[in-house]
């Protein structure tokens, strides 16, 4: 369904170039679900719109639904479809949306009627169709913005971190949605998420991005089974200090620092424990909480970036590399709508 070689985007910056995506090779089997996880300024975003052909790769090569996506825009968008993160607004009754977007793919007043009701009813929205975009809860709003990418009955959906900011109850909803949409139409889900929980619960294969290199491809079970072992976790204000006393005492368990805790990966951590605590209160460090548990994604993420997902803000990029517009140099102005949200 996806594949992509060597595909690299250059962005020209007053302060120089910035290589947001450096050579990725990717492929995606028709009806799988895979996540797209890495930390922020990793390269998610760029690589997905060039999959998506809102942006065109520097250099290398990629072809989504068998079709290019630089020489083959239209026939990439007409069977793709995007949701993005900014979610639909405005006054617009939710009905309306949703019929003026089959409108837009084509369909006559009434076909695009029939077809706003098929998918009010597959997203639980009904009742919500009279109702303005604005009057919207959150989890209502990202299943209007699913409805609004299906319109078109794309085999492809690109996801843009569909569950952000939701409670958890509407986040288990909308993953109910998303696990009847793939059972019931064998749709392709890209998704990129900050929740590795997320990742772990919905996707067949997980690939992990981090300076603009693919850095892992695999299972989500794959990946904690390539750490091994246990995990000893110790918070504290004082990282530092356990980082160089468990280096002393348990020179074979390797470290990984995040906000707060330090991670500590051995074969068989409940033995040695004691050894480490006797070490640490000999050196004076104070410990909040210990735990020992197997590995999860978090960890798995964790050795593969050297970053938490947790710590990672959800705010601005770097001051050097904050994005500038560069769409009239690149001509990557979207041609044709793939979807009215990411038609403007
Ligand atoms: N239009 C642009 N012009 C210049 N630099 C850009 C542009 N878009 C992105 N970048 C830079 O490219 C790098 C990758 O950005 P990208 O948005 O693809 O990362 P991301 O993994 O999606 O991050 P996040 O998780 O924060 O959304 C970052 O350093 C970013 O600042």
């Amino acid at each position: 369904m996806i594949t992509a070689q060597g595909l690299t985007r250059v962005f020209r910056t007053r302060s120089g170039p910035v290589e947001a995506v450096s050579g990725v090779d990717l492929t995606v089997e028709d009806g799988e679900v895979v996540g797209f996880l890495g930390p922020n300024g990793a390269g998610k975003t760029t690589t997905v719109r060039m999959l998506c052909t809102l942006l065109k790769p520097t250099s290398g090569t990629a072809t989504v639904a068998g079709h290019d996506v630089v020489r083959q825009r239209a026939e990439v968008r007409r069977r793709i479809g995007y949701v993005g993160q900014s979610g639909s607004g405005g006054e617009h009754r939710a009905g309306d949306e949703l019929r003026t977007q089959a409108m837009l793919q084509g369909l006559d007043r009434a076909a695009a009627t029939a077809r706003a009701a098929e998918l009010a009813e597959q997203f639980d929205l009904g009742e919500l169709l009279e109702r303005p975009c604005s009057k919207l809860s959150g989890g209502q709003r990202r299943r209007l913005d699913l409805a609004l990418g299906l319109v078109h009955r794309p085999g492809l959906l690109f996801l843009d971190e569909p569950t952000a900011g939701l409670d958890p109850q509407a986040r288990a909803n909308l993953w109910d949605h998303l696990r009847t949409l793939r059972a019931e139409q064998g749709t392709t889900i890209f998704l990129t998420t900050h929740y590795l929980d997320e990742a772990d619960a919905l996707c067949d294969r997980i690939l992990v991005i981090d300076g603009g290199r693919i850095v892992a491809s695999d299972t989500s079970d794959a990946l904690k089974n390539q750490i091994g072992g246990d995990v000893i976790i110790l918070e504290s204000d004082q990282i530092g200090d356990i980082t160089a006393v468990a280096t002393r005492v348990l020179p074979d368990c390797r470290p990984d620092s995040t906000v707060g805790s330090v991670h500590l990966h051995c074969a068989d951590a409940q033995r040695r424990l004691p050894e480490l605590l006797r070490a640490l209160h000999e050196a004076g460090v104070e410990l909040t909480s210990i735990a020992v548990k197997r590995p999860t994604l978090e960890d798995a993420f964790l050795r593969l970036t050297g970053r938490s997902l947790r710590e990672e803000g959800r705010g601005a990029a770097p001051a050097e590399q904050a994005p500038q517009p560069d769409q009239a140099a690149t001509g990557d102005a979207p041609a044709e709508p793939i979807h009215s949200e990411v038609a403007s």
